[in-house]
């Protein structure tokens, strides 16, 4: 199978601001978990949102791929947006879930794509819909909350149920866009934790943005860096070094005490493994 993700020549400006992506072309192969890092404004946010269809790219050309569907091309969605969207799990940083509603009902809304729409407004959903919800909530670790408010739970909680809907959803592609950036350490390994094990259990391929580059470096086989709306490096977890990283970010911050050991190296190198010049 090719990539499940193919980026070519895409860019993007935000109207007299400048680039915010310019020119990338990026593949990303089923069953990858790739860290989409860089500093703040280098467009890692930008271009998630591209690769989930929720923005769209200049009209000068590129577009985006995803599991061998056109989403987008030259500034216009394709037909079948929203078919393919639904195949895409989307993360945030704030959870998005409807505060009101429990748990459960949180982790149904996934199959609101998949069931007629006059069941998912009338909130009918079958048994075996709520127990692939409770399988979902079980498999973060959340099935013993599955009837309590969702204002009630923790952000890391908040973050185990917002990735339950994502498997509840049935996607092949989880893109998580700063999913531990308001989370305490221990939450945070947590959730990571999740995302790995779908990604490793499953073969889900889950794309990344990560400010805490710990984990990022830990938990990814494959480093994408943007700086400016380019890509700056794409390769291995391993192949990153304190200097390339003070390049990235502008500092002189990273040393050989600033990462730990990568828990999982890449099975095959990525092609070109070095900083784009
Ligand atoms: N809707 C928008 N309108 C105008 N400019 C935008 C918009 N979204 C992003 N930008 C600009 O695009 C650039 C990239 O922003 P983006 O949020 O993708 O960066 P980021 O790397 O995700 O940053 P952070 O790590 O702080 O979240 C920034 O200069 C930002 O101001």
């Amino acid at each position: 199978m090719g990539p499940v993700i193919r980026i070519h020549n895409l860019s993007k400006t935000f109207g007299k601001d400048g680039a915010a992506l310019s020119n990338i072309s990026i593949n990303v192969d089923q069953g990858e978990m790739v860290g989409l890092i860089g500093p703040s404004g280098s467009g890692k946010s930008t271009l998630l949102r591209h690769v989930s269809g929720l923005v769209k790219g200049d009209q000068t050309g590129g577009g985006v791929e995803v599991l061998g569907e056109p989403l987008q091309l030259a500034g216009k969605l394709s037909r079948r947006a929203r078919h393919t969207r639904a195949r895409i799990g989307y993360i945030f940083q704030q959870f998005n879930l409807v505060n009101r509603l429990s748990v459960l009902d949180n982790v149904l809304m996934g199959l609101l794509g998949r069931v007629p729409v006059w069941r998912g407004t009338l909130g009918l959903f079958f048994e075996q819909e709520k127990l692939l919800a409770m399988e979902s909530l079980r498999r973060v670790g959340m099935d013993d909350h599955a009837h309590k408010r969702a204002s009630c739970l923790s952000g890391g909680q908040q973050q185990r149920v917002a990735i339950a809907r994502a498997l509840t959803q049935q996607v092949d592609i989880i893109l998580a866009d700063e999913p531990i950036a308001s989370l305490d350490p221990e939450s945070a390994r947590c959730v990571m934790d999740i995302l790995e094990d779908i990604n490793q259990q499953d073969g889900k391929t889950v794309l990344v943005t990560l400010h805490q580059i710990d984990y990022a470096h830990s938990y990814c086989h494959r480093i994408l860096a943007l700086k400016q709306g380019r890509v700056h490096y794409d390769g291995a977890a391993g192949e990153l070094t304190p200097a390339l990283l003070n390049n990235i970010y502008g500092t002189t911050s990273f040393n050989n005490h600033s990462l730990p050991e990568p828990r999982c190296v890449l099975a095959t190198p990525v092609e070109g493994l070095a900083m784009a010049q």
